[in-house]
């Protein structure tokens, strides 16, 4: 079975947008996104874009600040200070990866816990491990809706997460080992310190990859029947594109997909669920749902 993202993203929408129908005829305050976006990374570029097309999609109102790539550290804290204090906008992301110069901790600490719908913040992390409302991080809490919406039996399962980074690996641990559905799964967190790799991973009733390595996981570190769940996006050289590349996973699609049971393409399956969850979040902002 393909795990379909692109379509579970649009249900979503969809659902999203209902809700704004109902709050413009409750006289509610439509949700509005701000999204920071420094220099010119192709990627980022995209992704931001892409958010903004979704939130004119659903109703939502969006900022965009383009800043460019040689912003001082002072002045992209000013930026998102600026917008903490904006009663108008209720969710605010700084897209990352940030220029180097650039101390991703210092603009996260800055963004205010209530408007952080990516969920990166000190206060947010720390209330997901405690398991207090929280916004959570967009990309995991994609990964939760998709295996609700498809049904995926988690309960004892063992389910192993390759990457430990804060906005997928550790997140998806903690929420995947939490007494919910989906959820209770005996989960282990592996990384690029981990001995055994393939014997680990050939435990897992539930892959989890978010190494960052294209075509990493391969058929034979993959138990049959097991549910793949693959975060990696590559572009890769692919001259028989219009645009020059094409998208891989760090999965290998084709030989792991004929020993799992069920696996999330690249693109079309992680990906947009990232989106999808990203306006959950700006909704909750801005119906107060999480910080009251
Ligand atoms: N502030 C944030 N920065 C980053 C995040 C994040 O959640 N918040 N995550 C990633 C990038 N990301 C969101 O920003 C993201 C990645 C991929 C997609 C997506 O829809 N991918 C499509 C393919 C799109 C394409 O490249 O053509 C797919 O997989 O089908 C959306 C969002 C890092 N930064």
């Amino acid at each position: 079975m393909i795990i379909d993202g692109k379509k579970t993203s649009e249900e979503i929408k969809n659902e999203i947008a209902a809700r704004v129908a109902e709050i413009k005829i409750e006289g509610g305050k439509i949700p509005h996104l701000a999204a920071v976006l420094v220099g010119y990374d192709g990627a980022s570029q995209t992704y931001v874009n892409a958010k903004v097309k979704s939130c004119e999609q659903v109703g939502f109102e969006s900022t965009l600040i383009r800043l460019e790539d040689d912003v001082t550290e002072k002045e992209l804290l000013k930026v998102v200070e600026d917008i903490n204090q904006n009663p108008e906008i209720d969710g605010l992301i700084v897209q990352l990866p940030l220029p180097k110069h650039i101390s991703v901790e210092k603009v996260t600490e800055m963004i205010k816990p209530e408007k952080d719908v990516d969920g990166f913040t000190p206060s947010n992390v720390g209330r997901l491990a405690l398991n207090w409302p929280s916004y959570v991080s967009a990309t995991p809490n994609g990964i939760m809706e998709l295996l609700k919406r498809y049904n995926i039996e988690t309960s004892g399962k063992n389910c192993v997460v390759i990457g430990r980074s804060h906005i997928v690996g550790s997140p998806m641990s903690i929420l995947m080992a939490r007494n919910t559905n989906p959820g209770n799964a005996t989960v282990t967190l592996t990384h690029s310190r981990t001995q055994n790799l393939p014997e680990i991973t050939r435990n897992a009733d539930i892959l989890i990859v978010a190494i960052g390595k294209p075509g990493f996981v391969t058929a034979d570190m993959v138990k049959e029947g097991a549910v793949v769940i693959d975060v990696g996006i590559h572009r890769v050289e692919d001259t028989s594109k219009k645009s020059g590349f094409k998208l891989i996973g760090d999965v290998k699609f084709d030989e792991v997909s004929e020993k799992a049971s069920a696996i999330t393409p690249v693109p079309g399956g992680v990906g947009p669920m990232t989106i999808a969850s990203l306006l959950s979040n700006t909704l909750l902002a801005a119906e107060k749902r999480i910080y009251r």
